[in-house]
């Protein structure tokens, strides 16, 4: 029977406000008040309208709609420099599209470095009534891990676009559903004045997933640290895989689960263990040797106190560096009989991707092929759909690098980069490979984990491996019978990861490593693909650049 799609209308109001998520009292950028910002709860099918204010007063925003693929709706994608122009501060500007899948996606500024202020939230989108999910629960919940930094992004972006270069180290604590705790007696005395920072301010205590013991949950765990991996676990309890970026995933049961920034997985959680406790459910990050310390959340089993503390010491994730472990789960998953959609067995045009740290001028940069990245003033889609001539560089980016003579565990022996609008044009329908590589950074003995996220479309991810891609034999091992599709996947250290999409959404589309800082710093591409059938460009998403007056 046909069910009449439904519109979704939500009226958010962005600004800035005080807020103490991890009892740090600092400027946060919150929707209606709230960081995490409202839910959005939807049926496949159904429209989505987001009337959006900009009440930051002195600073422009947008909002990305992180796994939506705006099919036929490319201007809603909120790429600022690419599919629209910055949302002034006083404006409003309305955002609509069609969540034409189930699943756990996200939403975020997409704005310089804003989302890590906090302006980030859920989508949820269930089933049409009456389909049947090939998984069982009875409760279903939303869950977000962050990092937190207690520098206004201001400062952060200043300091990454600095001579001589100042990281923004890592975070101060990590946060579960916007909730975390910092030791606030680590401060000197000054910045404590005002009471800056108190553990026991009600918006610092831990979030809480009351269950009730007997009960099945689908728990939707999706990640959107700035810089962080982390890994996730509910002490005690096992963990079932069943969904992956939207996608249905052949079940596996793990202890715990490691979640890149811009994934999103749902798990079933049985509350069978001893009900006459709370357990912890705790993110750790992996990766990186320096961290926050565990991020803390309470698993409350119905009727005990939501508060009391579980007894047990929380639990401290894997081993830090521990590739191979991250790497078996990322092997591990696979798309769900029966929900298999096989991609093409063979690609139209192979793209592979070095990641490397570089330096421009004296300005440390990330790049791809020795190409750090920059968005144009004038975005993309208006400047090709409006043939609004030389507004971004045209020259293509490179396609390879020099792979016969890279070592990629060694600090790269010239380490200057070039800058580009790195815009790729892709053949309308054509299947496109991309090989990522990672390499070693400017540190000796140094690779980082990269999760890159790509807009507009899912890709299968055909396989993973440590150490240098083998054009030769590594595409005969690749995943042609039942590979997941993701929009987001992790790069591991020294490692190379291989996707391959259709370029079937007229439209021009990021991609890009998901931490925060690494985009800021050039770590990513553009492709641009049958804009000619994109429909008439809304004039709201102009009046920027080269599109001023047009
Ligand atoms: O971009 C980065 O800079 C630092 C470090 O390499 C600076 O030395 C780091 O860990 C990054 O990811």
């Amino acid at each position: 029977s046909h069910v009449e799609a439904r519109i979704r209308h939500y009226k958010w109001e962005v600004k800035y406000e005080y807020k103490s998520p991890d009892c740090y009292k600092k400027l946060v950028i919150a929707i209606n008040g709230r960081t995490p910002g409202p839910t959005i709860l939807a049926e496949q099918g159904d429209t989505i309208v987001v009337e959006l204010k900009n009440s930051l007063l002195t600073e422009n925003v947008a909002i990305h709609w992180h796994g939506i693929r705006q099919i036929g709706t490319p201007w809603s994608d909120g790429t600022e420099g690419v599919s629209q122009c910055p949302i002034l501060a006083g404006d409003t500007f309305t955002y609509k599209f069609v969540v034409d899948r189930p699943g756990t996606y996200l939403y975020h500024a997409h704005y310089g470095m804003q989302r890590e202020a906090g302006l980030y939230g859920s989508i949820r989108v269930s089933v049409r009534k009456g389909v049947k999910e090939p998984f069982a629960y009875d409760e279903d919940r939303s869950i977000i891990l962050n990092d937190w930094y207690h520098r206004s992004t201001y400062e952060q972006v200043a300091r990454l676009s600095s001579r001589p270069f100042q990281w923004v180290g890592e975070p101060q604590s990590l946060l579960i559903q916007g909730r975390g705790s910092f030791n606030c007696s680590i401060l000197s005395t000054p910045n404590l004045e005002a009471g800056a920072c108190n553990m026991s301010n009600p918006e610092c205590s831990p979030y809480v997933i009351t269950v009730v013991p007997g009960k099945t949950y689908r728990l939707r765990i999706s990640s959107l640290t700035s810089l962080s991996a982390l890994n996730f676990e509910i002490e005690g309890h096992n963990m079932t895989v069943v969904e992956a970026d939207g996608h249905n995933v052949e079940p596996f049961v793990i202890k715990n689960i490691n979640i890149y920034s811009g994934e999103t997985y749902s798990v079933i959680v049985k509350a069978d263990q001893d009900p006459s406790r709370n357990y912890w459910a705790a993110s750790n990050v992996v990766s990186r040797p320096l961290h926050p310390p565990t991020g803390l959340a309470i698993f409350n089993y119905y009727p005990n106190h939501p508060k009391k503390s579980p007894p047990t010491t929380p639990p401290t994730g894997p081993l830090w560096n521990d590739t191979g472990y991250r790497l078996a789960q990322s092997n591990a998953i696979k798309a769900r009989q029966g929900y298999i959609l096989p991609p093409p067995v063979t690609s139209d045009r192979v793209i592979t991707l070095l990641n490397t740290q570089n330096e421009i001028n004296g300005y440390r940069r990330w790049a791809v092929n020795n190409v750090s990245f920059t968005l144009p003033h004038t975005p993309y889609l208006v400047a090709l759909k409006e043939n609004l001539g030389h507004s971004f560089d045209q020259k293509p980016p490179p396609e390879n690098y020099d792979a016969a003579n890279y070592d990629i565990y060694q600090v790269q022996k010239n380490v200057n980069a070039t800058s580009s609008n790195s815009i790729y044009r892709l053949k309308f329908n054509s299947t496109v490979d991309i090989i990522l590589q990672n390499a070693n950074t400017m540190n000796i003995n140094n690779s980082e984990t990269h999760p890159w996220h790509l807009h507009g479309h899912d890709f299968w991810v055909l396989g993973y491996g440590i150490g240098k891609f083998d054009p030769i034999n590594d595409p005969k091992k690749y995943n042609l019978v039942n590979p997941i599709m993701k929009n987001t996947v992790a790069v591991h250290p020294f490692g190379w990861t291989a996707l391959r999409f259709v370029a079937d959404n007229p439209g021009v589309w990021a991609f890009h490593c998901h931490i925060e800082a690494h985009f800021y710093m050039g770590m990513g591409v553009v492709f641009a693909e049958g804009v000619e059938k994109v429909g008439k460009l809304p004039s709201s998403i102009m009046g920027c650049g080269a599109t001023k007056g047009h």
